[in-house]
């Protein structure tokens, strides 16, 4: 369970959120939708940790994997690599078995320019479950890529949440990406940004 109370958060002068509540459980996805520049990504930092100066308090997990909208692969290490220095603990027949999920079987050998764009993304896909993520935050992770792909993304993606069940928080433009994917959709408002109730 993560349990976000985000009373204020402000860029100098500028209140971009106010109070923002929620609370997410195992196995939940949620989506996090609005227009663009009312704060979205904002929020996710918070939730993510990486942003802590704001008002209020977040309860999370300390297992938690980040999807950004490009994939942040090491280059110059194997794609078995990326699993293995990215997770501790992870062991090389893991990290096999890792990249064999994603479809990526017999490849763990390749350097991430050597994989098609759809195959790195595939990759940051396996190195965020890897870890075994009690919660998944995903910054438009779809976003920019042709229709099939997205497809392909959003069928994987499902799949493995459904097997690793963490709690998920996604932020998407695409209502469609939104409705597939999460059972529940918060909508961001206002300016200072609250929940639509
Ligand atoms: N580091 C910063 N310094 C000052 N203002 C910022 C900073 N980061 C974001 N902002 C402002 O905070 C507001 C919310 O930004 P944020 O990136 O969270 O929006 P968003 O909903 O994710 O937008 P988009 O959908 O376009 O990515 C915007 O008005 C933005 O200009």
């Amino acid at each position: 369970m993560i349990r976000v109370d985000i009373a204020g958060k402000h860029f100098g002068d500028v209140q971009v959120l106010g109070r923002v509540r929620f609370d997410i459980a195992s196995g939940e996805t949620v989506a996090l939708v609005g227009p663009s520049g009312i704060g979205k990504s904002t929020v996710l930092r918070i939730v993510a940790g990486i942003d802590t100066r704001f008002q209020g308090h977040v309860e999370r997990p300390e297992a938690m994997a980040i999807v950004f909208q490009e994939p942040t692969l090491l280059a110059w290490r194997s794609a078995r690599d990326n699993l293995l220095l990215t997770q501790p603990g992870l062991t090389p027949e893991g990290a096999d078995r890792a990249l064999a999920k994603v479809g990526l079987e017999g490849r763990g050998e390749a350097f991430p320019l050597q994989l098609s764009l759809g195959q790195q993304r595939r990759l940051s896909l396996a190195r965020a479950f890897a870890g075994k993520p009690e919660l998944l935050i995903m910054d438009e992770p779809f976003v920019s890529l042709d229709p099939e792909m997205a497809e392909q993304m959003m069928g994987l993606t499902e799949t493995l949440i459904a097997e690793a069940r963490p709690a998920t928080l996604f932020v998407t433009h695409a209502t469609a990406e939104a409705e597939r994917l999460a059972t529940r959709i918060l909508h961001l408002e206002g300016r200072p940004a609250t929940l639509r109730a």
